[in-house]
């Protein structure tokens, strides 16, 4: 017999062995009115990079840790710098989310203690980076999606090698680990709309195992 979800929503989609594309995963309007205290908390800001540069993607986070940049590097700290506080909790809800994809992806271990929150405003982007201040290569990173498009490139674990675009939408759940946890990625720029919820940006949900 026909099973009604399954028939109505996307299906899961593989990238090799190291990349899981989970469309429609996510109770996305949730998962937004469980970020709000967080965003009320730690507001999104714009980070500076090790060169000096501002980056186009605003960032927060929610967990134990939150990963941030500034003119001394990239590492993960247990403070909001904009606050002088811990970084808030991560709800519930979230953790939960995130725990479910990597079950989908075959880490049915994965207990994440770092949410970085990135808001694309049209025209943000993040340029081809490998996630690597993470102390277990071993955990895969999760990410949901919300609000506008988004262009997920991801190729090989060396910078300048071919890659594949895979468009990342509302409630989209995408994991990525194992052959596949260095690999290079980005997002494209985000182009021109709106979406009904969100606004005109994209936001991005990333989980990680950091400490
Ligand atoms: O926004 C995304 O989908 C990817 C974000 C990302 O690569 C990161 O936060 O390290
Ligand atoms: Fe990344």
């Amino acid at each position: 017999m026909a099973d009604l979800l399954s028939d109505l929503r996307p299906a899961e989609a593989w990238h090799g062995e190291g990349v899981l594309h989970l469309p429609g995963f996510a109770d996305a309007a949730a998962i937004w009115d469980a970020v709000q205290p967080v965003l009320e908390a730690a507001p999104f800001r714009h980070l500076v990079t090790p060169g000096g540069k501002a980056m186009s993607v605003a960032m927060t986070n929610c967990g134990r840790v939150g990963w941030v940049s500034d003119r001394s590097g990239y590492r993960y700290d247990p403070v909001d710098p904009l606050s002088g506080q811990a970084w808030p909790d991560m709800p519930d809800l979230l953790r939960a989310v995130a725990q479910r994809a990597a079950a989908a992806f075959g880490a049915a271990d994965f207990d994440p203690d770092a949410c970085l929150i990135n808001c694309y405003d049209v025209g943000a982007r993040l340029t081809p980076h490998q996630d690597r201040d993470e102390q277990d290569l071993g955990q895969p990173v999760v990410s949901v999606s919300l609000g506008l498009p988004g262009r997920f490139v991801i190729g090989d674990t060396t910078r300048a090698g071919p890659k594949q675009a895979i468009l990342l939408e509302h409630g989209d759940a995408l994991v990525f680990g194992r052959s596949a946890r260095l690999a290079y990625h980005g997002v494209l720029p985000v182009k021109t709309g709106t979406h009904g919820m969100i606004g005109a940006r994209r936001i991005s949900l990333t989980f990680r195992k950091a400490g």
